[in-house]
């Protein structure tokens, strides 16, 4: 249970609200055990105190005191549960408030690669079915028992109005059947929630990336083939709900059963208490009627055992440390990476910011990635102060990885990466982050308008200054035709512009951050000859007075530096 801990914890502030929950349930239940126990007793003493009167024998009845007692557990019984789902209802959404906000934050504060490695239909699946099980933790899985329990004690208190002994036995096999059935499905639901929870999250992942990909299932013909395998996850997934379903049905009929058998046990014993007159008709019809009325608390204990299961499994998922600790020890945690901000509204495209670049130095760097395969060897580059320094090579040979040293996103195997003389993995990732603009070789636009995914970036961004930053990056005109401007949606993932078009709005992106240090992976890609020429004049305006690596495969790929190195075999060579 060690996993369900932290989101108990959660529970503790809300601890009055849960007690005034629980006690709203408990008035339920009771009501309607004294509803019940009541009633039968009532029609019981009604009906004997009229073949008494017809007998001619003297009898009376008072009918006002039950008559009320019953109208009473009646309207407290309706009353309670309104009050009782409205207020569980809004502990519950707190909860899933709070849960929500934590688990996006602690997935949010994965290192990239960590992250890289989850596909995005099982962040979805961590976001929604995972957090949605445990926001249930209270409500389905452990006000239940406790109601139960209490649920039998108050019927117990009924028995022994008739006898103790009757009270003491039937409580005593209700309270083992309950926790004994309840167990079961928790321990059941152990394995098979486990399962499911896998199959459903590779249930999601599956669909979300044959949705993603449809374009390209459809380009390849191979749609009907990629369907089957998400078909077969939807089979495996819903027979592994049809199995659960069966297990809390088995367990429902088992606790029914028992109760019955109870109260036929309870009729028996009360039949035989009054003719051996030791107690009335009325007590003796009562007795088994309040054992029926637990039908409904004790019913839903498999149910809360097997809740309490997919729970755990929920919060097993949802620990992050697990898939932090996966990625090889190269990688780092790189905070939110949205730093940056525009601290000064004066700050326009170009601007030079001067005596603020700190210097880039790599010392004797080795970085080993995959099977261990040495793509930095010993590597020694300075880059100074302002400087700008164009990185050239072959596909594979590791430009990437030197970017993302520059970014703390790895740490070398040896040697120094640093940053005005700090080592890169020492300084803090949310003060370094907020200082560096990284372009990466791969981004995404967010399904929303043009200004909306610029200002990302720096969300106080003017509509003059977008502007501005557009006409540098000749995407003026474009948006300038879009029916809404700056404010024209562009779609789920961007796919309403142009590849180059997306890449320049994160190149905008980058270029809108009060960045000093500045790694620009591939910042041409996707751009014909002369629209390349525009966004490098843009470039070289805006880097200066920045720290600059600039990454492309050959020169003509990237926009004019001071100087250019090769990168070749794990080492820098001037070109
Ligand atoms: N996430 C990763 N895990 C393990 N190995 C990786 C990872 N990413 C890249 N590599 C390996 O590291 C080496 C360098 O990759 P990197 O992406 O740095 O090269 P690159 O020069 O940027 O290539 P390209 O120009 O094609 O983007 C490659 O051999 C690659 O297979």
């Amino acid at each position: 249970m060690n996993e369900l801990r932290p989101y108990l914890s959660m529970l503790r502030p809300y601890r009055g609200r849960l007690l005034i929950g629980a006690a709203l349930m408990l008035v339920t239940a009771a009501s309607g055990i004294g509803l019940l126990a009541l009633s039968g007793w009532f029609i019981t003493a009604t009906a004997v105190t009229g073949a008494l009167l017809a007998a001619g024998i003297a009898a009376r009845l008072d009918i006002y005191v039950p008559g009320g007692g019953i109208r009473t557990f009646a309207v407290t019984r309706t009353v309670a549960r309104y009050f009782e789902r409205v207020f569980n209802h809004d502990v519950v959404l707190r909860l899933l408030r709070d849960l929500r906000g934590q688990t996006f934050s602690r997935l949010a504060n994965l290192s990239p690669s960590a992250l890289g490695a989850l596909r995005s239909g099982e962040l979805l699946n961590r976001l929604t079915t995972d957090i949605d099980r445990l926001d249930g933790l209270y409500l389905r899985g452990l006000a239940p028992p406790l109601v139960a329990g209490l649920a039998i004690l108050i019927t117990g208190a009924l028995l022994a109005i008739g006898s103790v002994t009757v009270a003491l036995t039937a409580g005593l096999i209700l309270a083992t059947a309950g926790a004994l059935i309840g167990l079961r499905a928790w321990s059941l639901g152990q394995a098979l929630t486990r399962r499911l929870a896998s199959a459903n999250a590779n249930l999601r992942a599956q669909l979300v990336d044959h949705l993603r990909g449809l374009t390209e299932l459809k380009a390849f013909g191979s749609v009907g083939y990629h369907r089957k395998r998400v078909d077969r996850l939807d089979e495996e997934e819903r027979a592994g709900e049809n199995r659960l379903a069966a297990e809390i049905a088995t367990g429902e009929a088992i606790l029914h059963g028992t109760v019955q058998l109870v109260v036929v046990g309870v009729l028996l014993a009360a039949l035989s208490l009054f003719t051996a007159d030791r107690i009335s008709g009325a007590v003796a019809v009562m007795m088994p009627l309040a054992v029926l009325a637990l039908l409904e608390p004790l019913g839903v204990l498999p149910g809360s055992g097997l809740h309490l299961a997919r729970a755990r499994a929920s919060a097993q998922r949802l620990d992050t440390r697990e898939l932090d600790a996966t990625p090889s020890r190269h990688e780092t945690r790189a905070g939110d990476g949205h730093g940056g901000g525009d601290q000064s509204t004066k700050a326009v495209l170009g601007q030079a910011r001067s005596g603020q670049a700190p210097d880039i130095r790599f010392e004797s760097v080795t970085l080993r990635r995959g099977a261990g395969a040495k793509v930095l060897d010993e590597l020694n580059l300075v880059v100074g102060e302002g400087e700008h320094v164009g990185v050239i090579g072959a596909s594979g040979c590791g430009k990437s990885s030197l970017a993302n040293l520059v970014a703390g996103w790895l740490v070398p195997d040896s040697g120094r990466v640093s940053a005005g003389g700090e080592p890169v993995e020492k300084l803090v990732p949310a003060s370094h982050l907020a200082r560096l603009g990284y372009l990466t070789q791969h981004t995404d636009l967010f399904s929303g308008t043009i200004a909306g995914n610029l200002r990302v970036a720096c969300p106080d961004a003017s509509d003059a200054r977008l502007w501005s930053l557009l006409e540098a990056l000749a995407l003026d005109e474009f948006v300038a035709g879009c029916p809404n401007g700056i404010d024209t949606w562009i779609g789920e993932s961007g796919l309403e512009v142009s590849g180059g078009q997306a890449r320049r709005l994160a190149l905008g992106r980058v270029m809108l951050r009060e960045a000093t240090i500045v790694v620009l992976d591939e910042p041409l890609s996707g751009l014909d000859e002369g629209t390349a020429a525009h966004v490098s004049l843009a470039i070289k305006r805006w880097l200066a007075g920045r720290t600059a690596i600039v990454l492309g495969h050959e020169p003509s790929a990237i926009p004019s530096v001071e100087r250019v190195l090769q990168l070749r075999t794990g080492r820098l060579t001037p070109v």
